[in-house]
């Protein structure tokens, strides 16, 4: 399976996060987000690879390529850091950066749609569908988010900032939200240890309140591999590992439908 690349050297939009992070408080991210998204709305729809499978029957482990298939096409990538961004969302994303170095680590791409980026897909033009993570046109208000993959360890990271438009409880995070975040590191994970999966069983405890416009990690690590059978465990916590927001385990299904 084709997962996608690491490329993109498109240097950190800074200025733009330096303000929204002044005094490297999240806690007052979110409302000036609003404001930051209004200047920095993106019409149109992105015509982009984001998640690419094999057909029926192929083969199941997935490879990070570093070939660059859909640059030409001009598609954005979303895991690269935009001026929405906490200095706390940017500064994880230096570690992990950094990690990627020694090969350990993989950046895996992000784009807004998903299905027609199957590798021998055709590019059959823009599509209304989007993929659920990446289907608002304004950068911060939805989810911004980062994964990396470390193969040895069969884990997946995900920094992430819930931007306004996610709020659940005044002021914090949807439930369902975390639980998108907590599906799709665990998925993704698992996808990249052993193919295309569907999501079987997710149990999550919410140990703690996610306050929009902060940043978080999902750290997910596939535990076991039973036949089709993929059990993961994934932990939320704050960007400075100092509260937990929430425990999950996982169980995904290998399929041959995707
Ligand atoms: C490429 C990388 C880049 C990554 C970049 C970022 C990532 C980007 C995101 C992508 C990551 C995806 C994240 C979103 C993932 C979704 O949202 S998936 C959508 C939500 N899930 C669904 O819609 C699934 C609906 N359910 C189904 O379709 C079917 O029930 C399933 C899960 C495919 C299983 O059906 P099946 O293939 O017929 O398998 P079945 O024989 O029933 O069960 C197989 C085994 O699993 C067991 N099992 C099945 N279900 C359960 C269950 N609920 N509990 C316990 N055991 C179960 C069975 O007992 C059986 O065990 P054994 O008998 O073999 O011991």
């Amino acid at each position: 399976m084709y997962v996608g690349v690491t490329w993109g050297t498109r240097a950190p939009a800074k200025s733009t996060s330096d303000r929204l992070s002044a005094g490297g408080n999240d806690r007052h991210t979110s409302a000036a987000m609003l404001s930051i998204c209004a200047r920095h709305t993106r019409g149109g729809i992105y015509l982009c690879n984001y998640l690419t499978t094999q057909r029926a029957g192929g083969p199941a482990p997935c490879h990070v390529s570093t070939s660059q298939p859909s640059l030409s096409k001009g598609h954005r990538d979303y895991s690269l850091p935009n001026a929405s961004w906490s200095q706390n969302l940017q500064d994880l994303y230096n570690k992990y950066q950094e990690l990627t170095k020694n090969g350990d680590w993989k950046r895996l791409p992000s784009y807004n749609t998903s299905v027609h980026h199957r590798e021998g897909d055709p590019m059959d033009g823009e599509r209304e569908n989007r993929l659920f993570t990446r289907n608002l046109d304004k950068d911060g208000v939805g989810l911004e988010y980062c994964m990396f993959y470390n193969k040895a360890e069969k884990r997946m990271v995900c920094i992430f900032q819930p931007g306004p438009y996610l709020e659940g409880p005044p002021g914090f995070l949807h439930g369902g939200c975390t639980a998108t975040m907590i599906d799709s590191t665990a998925g993704g994970g698992a996808v990249c240890t052993v193919g295309p999966v569907f999501t079987a069983n997710l149990n999550i405890d919410y140990r703690n309140p996610i306050l929009l416009g902060s940043t978080a990690i999902a750290d997910s690590t596939v535990e076991k591999v039973d036949g089709r059978k993929v059990y993961t465990r994934c932990t939320v916590r704050g960007h400075d590992d100092k509260v937990v927001y929430a425990e999950a385990t996982g169980l995904f299904i290998k399929s041959s439908n995707l």
